[in-house]
């Protein structure tokens, strides 16, 4: 395991719900789980009208990730991780003087030995990024002479290739790019993770991880909520920006990468940067209109209960054509996947909240049995559940007992929850432990995000302008439009869970 060093951690932005939400909870199971180094602080720093005080009794007294009722042992506990947790107030605006900040800074430091090990995690909306990294470097807190400095930030990285370009070039003036930790949280998830480990450490899987054997992908990210509070960010979003770009391509590079030549962060983003730039780039319209479903969801019932259209969400503009529902065809132009379809779809108010990937293998070229239906083209399917129920699943024909050559599909499956020890850390903790220990491997370097962005702006920008866009709507609580299923080539379709209970048991959740 890599040693964590003594270090601060400043969080901009503190005041707001990525902060109270997601980092804090996340270092408070850190702290339980003694990974957090003997010397540590966060100080968190905004311009609300907080102090110490009362920004500890915020994001971690009164939070709601704490039990209600805490034994007088575990209560000093909490105490004991809330004394770690400062604050500081900016004034009233981020782009000011931050003499004061690095007086705070330069005193917790010499106070708690935290030897100018400084990560900065900007939780602000993205148009700060830039602020806050000049004004830290006019005060020399991003000069590493004494102690490392590394820059996290949050997503959305740019808003289109363009912008994430700009974005880089104006953080490169302050901070080299190893010293850039740019956080894509589907990276931080065990099973995403996992999937170079089932690639790369098996045999069994390897040598047919190509055309010769595969016959398409299929990337499936369903979620049953709407957009919740965040209707004025997703109405400019929209699916594409919001899940494809950055967490759904990040997924489509760890599947079609090439084997790394060790495990080092850059050994492994090579790969996957390789694998991102293959990405065939539709140029004209006619093959993004024939590639690519839009859809938005519309008001419906489901189990009783009214859900409300997209368009009547708070924040969102009511005649707006923003998708909640993207699913593109697309191929990746190298030696390995030459003609392989890959089948990606992300979308909110689905039938239930499941990610995961199924790698659809060829049928054997000659078949000599059938199902009891008389079917021969069941292929076999390696499925990777991403959440929930994190597991993989093997689907293959065996004998239907008794006489003749009756083949059946089964299933062969393994859970993350059987193994013995599963405390799987949350992404947020992973992430946040890695970058304390200096390990980028889980963060995007700045060239993947352009070439992601790359393949993605003609998309946008033939949604934003063609001329014969479509946008379907589809009944909140149902897989999305109807000819979303006329993407996948053949006989295939979509593999909706929760559709396949007979032969899938355990294997679908319905929420
Ligand atoms: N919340 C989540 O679940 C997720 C968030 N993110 C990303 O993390 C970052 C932070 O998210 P989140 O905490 O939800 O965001 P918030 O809207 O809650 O903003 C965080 C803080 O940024 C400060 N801020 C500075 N300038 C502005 C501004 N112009 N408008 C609003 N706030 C401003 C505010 O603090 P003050 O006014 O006190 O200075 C605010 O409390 C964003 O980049 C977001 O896209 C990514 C994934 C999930
Ligand atoms: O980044 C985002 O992710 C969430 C989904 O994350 P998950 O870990 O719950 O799968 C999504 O709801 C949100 O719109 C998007 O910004």
């Amino acid at each position: 395991m890599n040693k964590t060093s003594n270090q601060m951690l400043i969080i901009f932005g503190a005041s707001g719900d990525l902060t109270a939400r997601k980092l804090i909870p996340a270092l408070f199971n850190l702290y339980k789980d003694d990974h957090l180094p003997e010397k540590f602080v966060v100080l968190g720093v905004s311009r609300s009208d907080l102090t110490d005080v009362s920004f500890r009794k915020k994001v971690v007294t009164e939070s709601s990730y704490l039990e209600e009722d805490l034994g007088k042992e575990e209560k000093e506990y909490v105490d004991k991780f809330a004394d770690k947790i400062f604050y500081e107030d900016l004034g009233k605006s981020y782009d000011t003087d931050y003499t004061n900040l690095a007086h705070r800074i330069s005193d917790l430091n010499t106070k708690y030995g935290t030897e100018n090990n400084y990560i900065y995690y900007l939780s602000t909306p993205p148009n700060i990024y830039e602020t806050v990294a000049k004004n830290l470097h006019k005060q020399g807190l991003t000069e590493e002479s004494n102690g490392w400095k590394r820059f996290i930030v949050e997503k959305p990285f740019g808003y289109d290739l363009k912008s994430a370009r700009e974005l880089n070039n104006a953080l490169h003036q302050y901070f080299k790019e190893n010293q850039i930790y740019r956080i894509d949280h589907y990276l931080g998830k065990e099973t995403v993770q996992n999937l170079l480990v089932t690639r790369f450490a098996n045999s069994i899987f390897e040598p047919l991880w190509n055309r010769n054997y595969i016959h398409h992908i299929e990337i499936t990210n369903a979620e049953s909520v709407g957009v919740e509070k965040r209707g004025g960010y997703y109405d400019k979003s929209g699916a594409l920006r919001d899940m494809f770009q950055n967490h759904l391509l990040q997924i489509v590079s760890l599947v079609a990468m090439e084997p790394p030549i060790g495990d080092e962060a850059e050994e492994i983003r090579n790969e996957k940067v390789k694998a991102l730039k293959s990405l065939r780039i539709m140029k004209d319209h006619k093959t993004i209109h024939d590639h690519t479903i839009r859809g938005q969801y519309l008001a419906a019932e489901i189990n009783g209960e009214k859900v409300k259209g997209y368009r009547e969400e708070e924040g969102v503009d009511p005649d707006s054509t923003t998708e909640t529902y993207a699913a593109i065809k697309f191929f990746v132009d190298n030696w390995r996947w030459k003609d392989v379809p890959f089948y990606v779809r992300t979308a909110k108010r689905m039938p239930t909240k499941v990610t995961e990937i199924v790698i659809h293998f060829k049928s054997t070229h000659h078949q000599i049995f059938t199902d009891s239906a008389g079917i021969t083209n069941k292929d076999n399917q390696l499925i990777i559940r991403i959440q929930p129920d994190e597991g993989i699943l093997i689907k293959f024909g065996v004998k239907v007992p008794g006489q003749g050559f009756k083949v059946e599909r089964t299933n062969l499956d393994f859970y993350y929850s059987s193994l013995s020890d599963t405390n799987l850390m949350t992404a947020y903790e992973r992430l946040l432990l890695d970058a304390m220990q200096g390990d980028a491997t889980l963060y995007a370097r700045a060239d993947e995000v352009e070439a992601a962005w790359e393949f993605v702006d003609p998309i946008l920008d033939y949604w934003q302008n063609g001329e014969d866009v479509v946008t379907y709507g589809y009944s909140a609580g149902v897989w999305g439009p109807k000819n979303a299923d006329e993407l996948i080539d053949g006989l295939y379709m979509w593999r909706n869970p929760g559709e396949h209970l007979a032969d899938d048991p355990g294997f679908c959740v319905i929420k």
